[in-house]
C-alpha cells in the first residue's frame, strides 16, 4: 500500500473526478458563510433559480461588519455599506433556508471562530468559506480553505468544487517550546523562516511534538496563518486532543454515530513514509515571543532583536520592500524592538480570539493597569459563546479593571470594514495575522504579537518581553 499524506486522504476521500489537465471536481462538505463575499454568490442563484443543492450544509454568520458595540438590529449600524450586507445575508439566508447566527445569536461570532465551536466542521471534512483564513479549520484535520465568491455560487448550486490539487510540504516543529512561547509565536517564527511565499501551491502539514502539544485552538492559530505563509490550506492531524475537542459539540455526531464518525477519525494522520515535496524542520528550542515590525508577516523578529539593516540586505527586491516598510512604520533601522511605542492594542480576530487567548491575555492583565500613553485597549471575543465563558470565569472584570474594553463578538480592528479602526500613525500591538499598509485603518502601523505579549505592551506602552514581567 503506498503510504500517504493526511492530505492526500483528505484529497481522494472527495474527489469526484479528475481531468487530464489535472483540474478536479471535489464534493464540499461544509460552506461558512458571511456577509462579505455571499451577496452575489445568491444573486447568482436567484438569477438562475436555483435552490442550495444541500441547504443543511452551510452555515453562515456576521462578522467583518458588525459594530463591537451593542446593537439591536442592522438598521443600527451606521456605515451603509455594512449597514446593507449584514441586512443582506439576514434576507439571503431566510429567503434560501440556510441557518445563519445572526444579531442577538449567542453563537454569532467570527466565521472560523464560531465553526468548530459548533462541531460544524469536523475531522475529515472539506470545507470551504468565501473567506481565507477558512484555514484555521484544518487544526481539527480537515481540508479546509478560502474560495472567491464566485465559487461560493458554485457550491451553493452543486456541493461541489473545481479545484487542483496542491503539493504537499510537511512544516515539523520538534522539541519543547519555551515558557511565554504560543502558538502565535510559533507560527510568526515559521514565516519568518519559511517567508510569506514559503507555502505557495502547497497544504502545509503541521507536525512535530512541538504542535502535538499545543491545545486544537492553539493548532487553530497555526493553521490559520497558513495563508500568511503562502498556503491556501493548514492542518494537523487528528489525535486524542481533536477528537476530544468535538466531543459534544451541537453539530457533531452522538451515540453510535459519534463511535464510528471517531475511529475514522483517527485513520486522519500521514502515513509512516508518506511523501512530501517539501519539508521544513524547525527546532522549538529557537522560538522566542515574536513581534512584527513591517508591512508584511515575513518582516517579524524575537521581542528582544534590533530592527534589520537595510544595508545589509543583499536581495535588492527585499531591500527596497524593507526601506518602504521603515518609511511607512515610521521606524528606523538598528533600533530596539523593545524601543517601539504602541497607541492602541487589539486583542482578537480568527487568529486569537478563542478562550484560551483571552485567558492568556488576562493572565497577563490581572492586577495591573494600561499605560497612559495607551488609548484603547480593545478584548473582542471571537464569539458570543467565547464572551459568555469569559465573563462566567471572570475575564471580563480584569481586563475592565485594566482599563480595557470588553467588547461584542466580531472582526473588529483586524481589518477596517468595522468603526474599530486606527488613526494614521498609530501603532498598534494586534493578535490578528495580517500587517499590510492600512489593514487596520488608513495609516495605521500594525505590530502581529500573541495575546500576552499583547496584554504586556498595553500595561508597558511599548514592546516588551512576556517573559520579564
Ligand atoms: C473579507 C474577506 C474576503 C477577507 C479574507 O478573505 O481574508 C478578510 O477576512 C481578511 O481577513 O482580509
Ligand atoms: S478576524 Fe480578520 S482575518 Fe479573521 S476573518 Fe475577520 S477580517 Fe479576516
Amino acid at each position: 500500500m503506498v503510504a500517504k499524506t493526511l492530505y492526500d486522504k483528505l484529497w481522494q476521500a472527495h474527489l469526484v473526478t479528475e481531468r487530464d489537465d489535472g483540474s478536479a471536481l471535489i464534493y464540499i462538505d461544509r460552506q461558512i458563510i458571511h456577509e462579505v463575499t455571499s451577496p452575489q454568490a445568491f444573486e447568482g442563484l436567484r438569477i438562475a433559480g436555483r435552490a442550495p443543492w444541500r441547504v443543511g450544509a452551510n452555515f453562515a454568520t456576521i462578522d467583518h461588519n458588525v459594530p463591537t458595540t451593542p446593537f439591536q438590529s442592522a438598521a443600527d449600524i451606521v456605515d451603509e455599506t455594512s449597514r446593507i450586507q449584514v441586512q443582506t445575508l439576514e434576507d439571503n439566508t431566510r429567503d434560501f433556508g440556510i441557518r445563519e447566527f445572526g444579531i442577538g445569536d449567542v453563537r454569532q461570532g467570527i466565521v472560523h471562530v464560531m465553526a468548530p465551536e459548533q462541531g460544524a466542521v469536523l475531522p475529515g471534512m472539506t470545507v470551504v468559506c468565501g473567506d481565507s483564513h477558512t484555514s484555521t479549520n484544518g487544526a481539527l484535520g480537515c481540508l479546509a480553505h478560502g474560495i472567491g465568491t464566485s465559487e461560493v455560487e458554485h457550491v451553493l448550486a452543486t456541493q461541489c468544487l473545481v479545484a487542483k490539487k496542491m503539493k504537499n510540504m510537511l512544516v515539523k516543529v520538534e522539541g519543547d517550546l519555551n515558557p511565554g512561547v504560543t502558538a502565535k509565536d510559533v507560527v510568526l517564527h515559521i514565516i519568518g523562516v519559511i517567508g510569506t511565499a514559503g507555502g505557495n501551491g502547497h497544504a502545509i502539514e503541521f507536525a512535530g511534538s512541538a504542535i502535538r502539544s499545543l491545545s486544537v485552538e492553539g493548532r487553530m492559530t497555526v493553521c490559520n496563518m497558513s495563508i500568511e505563509a503562502g498556503a491556501r490550506a493548514g492542518m494537523v492531524a487528528v489525535d486524542e486532543k481533536t477528537i476530544d475537542y468535538c466531543k459534544n459539540r451541537p453539530f457533531a455526531p452522538t451515540g453510535a454515530d459519534w463511535e464510528r464518525a471517531a475511529q475514522y477519525w483517527r485513520t486522519l494522520v500521514s502515513d509512516d513514509g508518506a511523501q512530501f515535496d517539501r519539508v521544513v524542520e524547525i527546532d522549538a528550542a529557537d522560538i522566542k515571543p515574536q513581534v512584527s515590525w513591517g508591512t508584511s508577516p515575513e518582516m517579524v523578529l524575537p521581542v528582544d532583536a534590533t530592527l534589520p539593516l537595510p544595508e545589509q540586505e543583499q536581495d535588492p527586491v527585499k531591500r527596497g520592500s524593507m526601506e518602504r516598510a521603515y518609511q511607512y512604520m515610521g521606524l528606523k533601522p538598528g533600533m530596539a524592538i523593545t524601543d517601539i511605542e504602541v497607541d492602541r492594542v487589539f486583542i482578537g480576530s480568527c487568529t486569537n480570539s478563542r478562550i484560551e487567548d483571552l485567558r492568556a491575555a488576562a493572565e497577563v492583565a490581572q492586577g495591573r493597569r494600561k499605560s497612559d500613553r495607551v488609548k484603547q485597549v480593545l478584548v473582542v471575543p471571537g464569539s458570543g459563546l467565547v464572551k459568555q465563558q469569559a465573563e462566567a470565569e471572570g475575564l471580563d472584570k480584569i481586563f475592565i479593571d485594566a482599563g480595557f474594553e470588553w467588547r461584542e463578538p466580531g472582526c473588529s480592528m483586524c481589518l477596517a470594514m468595522n468603526p474599530d479602526r486606527l488613526e494614521a500613525g498609530e501603532h498598534c500591538a494586534s493578535t490578528s495575522n495580517r500587517n499590510f499598509e492600512g489593514r487596520q485603518g488608513n495609516g495605521g502601523r500594525t505590530h502581529l504579537v500573541s495575546p500576552a505579549m499583547a496584554a504586556a505592551a498595553a500595561i508597558a506602552g511599548r514592546f516588551v518581553d512576556v517573559r520579564e514581567l
